[in-house]
């Protein structure tokens, strides 16, 4: 998915999604390409560690927010949330004097689910950029939630580069939970970019495991504020419709 930046054509990025299939079962029937088949129940468990990891985090926001504890990790469930399996491919020199890798490996994004756990590989290629608006836009939009739909994010601000910082895992906020507590944790702008260093070589390959989630569907996202107060609003979205209008937001764009 690439939102919000211009000019930068086609992400050069493929993934494979594992385990998004909607029921209440812990555990995918999909088919798997041979390579996860072979390793499925380390896939599963690999998957079902992220969401615990997952739950607890829900859980520490919903005590700094004086809600019940498991408000937030009560309106998800394994089978909505899934493991993607990212690759970048290598750019051979040849295809690196030709083709355009001005653009991004992925578009300047915000992610669309509550949390995003993403795994870096320790010894993989960087790239990771995370976008900082100046503090006076941060200031500006300080009491109101708001949404990606063009590249208005990018007006002032500077990127930064994420280390890979081994043995860690990193979280990015997403759409659905800025949305839910009235803009109280905003959702990072982030793109992956080529290494600078490598170009007269091509650039090497990079993969990416992220654990993308999504509130269950029929959650209804009232604003939740910092005392733990709900608010009961007309029009307030559900989960399914959320995720809609990003997907109809992202095919427009
Ligand atoms: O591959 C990465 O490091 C980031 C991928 C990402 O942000 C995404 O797929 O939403
Ligand atoms: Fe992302």
């Amino acid at each position: 998915m690439s939102l919000g930046e211009k000019g930068g054509g086609a992400d050069s990025k493929e993934a494979f999604v594992y385990g998004h299939h909607g029921t209440e079962l812990e555990q995918t029937e999909q088919p798997l390409p041979p390579a996860l088949e072979r390793r499925r129940e380390e896939v599963q468990r690999f998957k079902e560690t992220c969401h615990e990891a997952f739950c607890e985090l829900l859980d520490k926001i919903s005590i700094a927010m004086k809600l019940p504890v498991k408000f937030f990790a009560e309106a998800h469930f394994i089978g909505n949330n899934s493991l993607s399996f990212i690759n970048y491919p290598p750019i051979s020199k040849e295809e690196s004097d030709t083709a355009s890798t001005e653009g991004s490996r992925a578009g300047a994004h915000k992610d669309w689910g509550t949390i995003t756990l993403l795994f870096q590989e320790e010894n993989g290629t960087p790239g990771l950029e995370i976008f900082l608006p100046d503090a006076d836009v941060v200031a500006a939009q300080s009491d109101k939630p708001y949404v990606l739909t063009k590249d208005t994010d990018l007006i002032r601000g500077r990127w930064v580069a994420a280390p890979v910082i081994a043995g860690s895992v990193l979280i990015n906020v997403g759409l659905a939970l800025e949305t839910w507590t009235n803009g109280l944790y905003k959702a990072n702008l982030h793109r992956v970019v080529f290494p600078t260093t490598a170009e007269s070589n091509g650039f090497p390959g990079r993969r990416s495991i992220a654990f993308f989630s999504q509130p269950r569907l029929e959650v209804v996202l009232n604003p939740v504020s910092a005392d733990g107060t709900i608010a009961e609003t007309p029009g307030a979205l559900t989960s399914e419709q959320f995720f809609l209008e990003r997907m109809k937001a992202a095919a427009a764009y």
